[in-house]
């Protein structure tokens, strides 16, 4: 299936004419082509986004909202063919896209038509200066959202529906490598009524029509997730033209387990939080820390839970594990293996590739655990992305607080323990923008969500996108 751009509400071929070819991670047959959108592509979806900003800009916050709930419904109306999209182009069990991505698209666009209802701005009344000051939030203007391929409709829409209901009109920019379903949301934008040209979408690669967004003289920010390398060179390029910044970047996440948590609930979560979407999100906890005394206990019970999880074709319902994205990133986390073994990592279970009967070249990978002996080995230190999990033990928690913080990343952290006072001290020491406590992923959007350290800058979710999305402006009067 052939994919086009979205430029100002219509489907269009890259001016180019050039295309890329899209796999299908699961048999790695290419079943479609991309758009290999170029600068030009790139110009037009500006200048379509800049002449529908005065209209979209100007409309009430009545209409945006009721647009935006208005696309919710229609992904929700269609979860089934949404779902079967990611799961063809990403290799996510069918599961997970019904159960978690197509449903959390839908809720970024219903949370953002709602808060931006109840979005509000500062006054401070300036007592003994007869004056009062009141800040306006107006929205930026033409605005860059670019995504990575883990959730691709997910974090495609978690920067989209902020933008929009504050006002901007956008240009964005889906991975190349699973550019599907913000295809198909084209459709149903329009489907919703959103004006021509306040949301465009352009496919392409990174360093070239990614690049010419960054580049843009007139987009006025970008919000970007994805590789930490890519967020430092995306910095370098916007930050001497001033635009504003939003970078959510990697994380190597610690999973800190005391002995006095709840076993069986911390067992299954960490199964999760560590082989979830194949172990490629951002915030799984990919570094295992358990108190020496229940070690050995922990250790044969996760092993044995995770050599029963079922690898196989995403489109099984019974798979747990589907397959990996990409051919490149299969080869990246097996690379991961090997180096293990070179630092005298001992493999408990998993490490090879899997054979899927009749889908002998899909990118499939057993889940992989690895005991290491220390934090400072390059698979304790490097993003892996993968579903390939560390653990060692520790004794106190002044080493295993110094052993989560000795990294260079700080997306989040996990802590299992009912001790109430360590909980507390741990939480405020820890470096990490995203604490969860006996819990993995639990997600309120209204929360603050993004890293410290080389995990990003600034804060997406709730009003601090909004904030994001707009200029303050500050109108001080005297009376
Ligand atoms: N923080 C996160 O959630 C994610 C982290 N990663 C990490 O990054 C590694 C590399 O994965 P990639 O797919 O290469 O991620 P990436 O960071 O290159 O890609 C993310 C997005 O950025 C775009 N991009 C790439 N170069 C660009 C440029 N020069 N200007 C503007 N946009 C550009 C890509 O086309 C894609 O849409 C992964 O192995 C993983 O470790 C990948 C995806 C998500
Ligand atoms: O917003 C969320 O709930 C999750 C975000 C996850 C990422 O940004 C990621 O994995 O890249």
């Amino acid at each position: 299936m052939n994919i086009q751009n979205y430029i100002n509400g219509q489907f269009l071929p890259p001016v180019a004419d050039e295309w890329i070819d899209n796999y299908c991670p699961a048999n790695g047959e290419i079943y479609g082509q991309i758009p290999n959108s170029s600068k030009e592509d790139v110009d037009n979806a500006y200048i379509a986004a800049e002449s529908a900003f005065p209209s979209w800009s100007q409309s009430t916050f009545e209409e945006r909202s009721r647009i935006l709930i208005k696309i919710s419904e229609l992904l929700e109306a269609n979860l089934q063919r949404f779902a079967e999209a990611e799961s063809k182009d990403n290799g996510k069990p069918i599961s997970l896209a019904k159960d978690v991505d197509i449903p959390r698209a839908a809720s970024n666009f219903r949370f953002f038509g709602n808060a931006i209802t109840q979005f509000g701005s500062e006054s401070h009344e300036s007592v003994g200066q007869d004056a009062i000051n009141y800040t306006l939030r107006q929205p930026i203007g033409v605005v860059g959202c670019i995504s990575p391929w883990n959730l691709p409709l997910y974090l495609f829409t978690w920067k989209i529906a902020p933008a929009l209901a504050a006002g901007n009109c956008v240009v964005a920019k889906p991975s190349e490598v699973t550019p599907m379903t913000a295809y198909l949301l084209g459709e149903i934008c329009t489907e919703a009524g959103l004006p021509k040209g306040v949301l465009n979408i352009v496919h392409g690669l990174g360093t070239t029509a990614g690049q010419a967004i960054i580049e843009h003289p007139d987009i006025k920010a970008i919000s970007f997730t994805g590789g930490t390398t890519t967020g430092a060179h995306i910095a370098k390029v916007a930050a001497p033209m001033f635009k504003k910044l939003s970078l959510e970047l990697g994380g190597k996440n610690p999973n800190i387990i005391f002995a006095d948590c709840d076993y069986k609930d911390m067992l299954e979560t960490t199964v999760r939080s560590s082989f979830a979407n194949q172990g490629q999100i951002c915030l799984c906890g990919s570094r295992i820390f358990v108190e020496a005394s229940i070690y050995e206990t922990f250790k044969n019970d996760f092993v044995a839970k995770v050599k029963a999880l079922k690898v196989g074709h995403p489109s099984e319902e019974k798979t747990t594990i589907g397959a990996l994205v990409s051919k490149a990133h299969l080869e990246k986390v097996l690379n991961y293996i090997e180096i293990a073994k070179s630092e005298k990592g001992n493999v408990l279970c998993g490490g090879n590739r899997v054979i899927v009967k009749g889908y002998e070249n899909g990118y499939y990978l057993e889940p992989t655990v690895i005991e290491v002996a220390s934090n400072d080995c390059r698979l304790n230190q490097e993003e892996i992305f993968g579903p390939v999990v560390t653990i060692m033990p520790f004794e106190t928690e002044d080493d295993v607080l110094t052993m989560a913080n000795d990294v260079k990343y700080g997306l989040s952290a996990t802590l299992w323990t009912n001790d109430l006072k360590r909980t507390m001290r741990m939480s405020s020491q820890l470096q990490a923008g995203i604490i969860w406590v006996n819990t993995w992923m639990m997600r309120d959007l209204r929360t603050p969500f993004g890293g410290i350290k080389a995990s990003g800058v600034g804060r997406e979710g709730g009003f601090e996108a909004l904030r994001f999305f707009t200029e303050a402006k500050n109108v001080c009067i005297k009376y």
